[in-house]
């Protein structure tokens, strides 16, 4: 058998960690591709003269050229532009509508058996697009958002509570923007829901609602510090969680943004919820128990993401 063929579309700052996390991992063979012309090339070339020092044989190859995506088994989407301080995620959408056009149509001519992971924003409306151009079944296109979203709330908890972040388990669901839903029930210190350990006087309500706002404004907070660019090893690091989840047939239950049609009360639309990734790709929406509050916060967050739909629908009227 030969080796994994993982294409990244977007040579980027989130490409490029990709691209060195995918190496490094032996996911398999890695093609980058980008529309500017000699970047995924030195990339590549760069990235390929790590493997003698970290000891990868994985092969990395630059391209312009769709037909070298062919055959890709998992395809990273990070193509289009990132916010500057002081834009929302959601201003990016005329632009980057027309970014997913053209790769999911690359993808349907040239990968159409691929697992693709949308990581472009506005994330939610984003995926939606992605997989409307490329025509791919939508058990097999998913958006990354959750893992990241989760990710940072868990470093933050694990912070508060001095504890390894190894031990932390959190959930967050929803839109990937302002009205995200960090799930605080349902997050567990090995175990212990972070509740139980407020009432066991180990931190106290008004950090725990602290931490949920900084998880909700995360992005927004790398954005003003870098200047220029948004975070981009952490959001590397959440696709690879998640490709290795499809590779691996790990069966790995991940908040992401899937295709949710019936569950929670939400029809026919990408929204961040528990899923299972396994070699059939999205291979479950799992539907766990939300108390009120978090019911009508990601009722919220949904509305949000319609709003974002009709917005591609009225740009492309083509999505109608
Ligand atoms: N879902 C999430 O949680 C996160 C999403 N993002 C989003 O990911 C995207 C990429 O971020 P970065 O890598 O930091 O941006 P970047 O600007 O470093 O890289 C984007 C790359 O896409 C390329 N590109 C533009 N149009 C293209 C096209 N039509 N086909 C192929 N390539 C094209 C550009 O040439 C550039 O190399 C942004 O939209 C950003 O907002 C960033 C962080 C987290
Ligand atoms: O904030 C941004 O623009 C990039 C992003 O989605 C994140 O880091 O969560």
């Amino acid at each position: 058998m030969g080796r994994k063929k993982i294409a990244l579309i977007g040579a980027g700052n989130i490409g490029g960690t990709l691209a060195l996390l995918a190496a490094q991992k032996e996911l398999g063979d890695v093609v980058l591709f980008d529309v500017v012309e000699g970047v995924p090339q030195g990339k590549a070339l760069d990235l390929s003269q790590v493997g003698p020092i970290a000891g990868f044989d994985a092969k990395i190859t630059g391209s312009n050229d769709y037909a070298d995506i062919a055959g890709a088994d998992v395809i990273i989407v990070t193509a289009g532009v990132a916010r500057k301080p002081g834009m929302s995620r959601d201003d990016l959408l005329g632009i980057n509508l027309k970014v997913m056009k053209a790769v999911g149509e690359g993808i349907k001519a040239n990968a159409p058996d691929a697992f693709v992971i949308c990581i472009t924003n506005p994330l939610d409306a984003m995926v939606w697009a992605l997989r409307e151009f490329s025509g791919l079944p939508h058990n097999k296109v998913v958006g990354m958002a959750g893992v990241l979203d989760s990710a940072r709330f868990s470093h933050f908890i694990a912070d508060e509570f001095d504890v390894s972040v190894k031990d932390v388990n959190t959930f967050v669901l929803g839109g990937h923007g302002d009205t995200m839903v960090p799930v605080v029930r349902y997050s567990t210190v090995n175990g212990i829901p972070v509740p139980d350990l407020v009432k066991m006087g180990l931190s106290s309500q008004d950090k725990i609602d602290a931490i949920v706002k900084r998880t909700r404004g995360g992005g927004g907070e790398i954005v003003a510090l870098l200047g220029t660019g948004s975070a981009f090893y952490a959001p590397a690091a959440s696709g690879i969680a998640m490709a290795e989840a499809y590779l691996g047939d790990q069966k790995r239950i991940l908040p992401c943004a899937a295709y949710v049609d019936g569950q929670y009360g939400v029809d026919g639309l990408y929204v961040g919820v528990p899923v299972m990734i396994g070699a059939g790709g999205v291979e479950k929406v799992v539907e766990i128990e939300l108390d009120d509050a978090d019911k009508a916060g990601l009722q919220v967050s949904v509305d949000a993401v319609k709003e974002l739909l009709d917005a591609c629908k009225t740009l492309d009227p083509s999505l109608a």
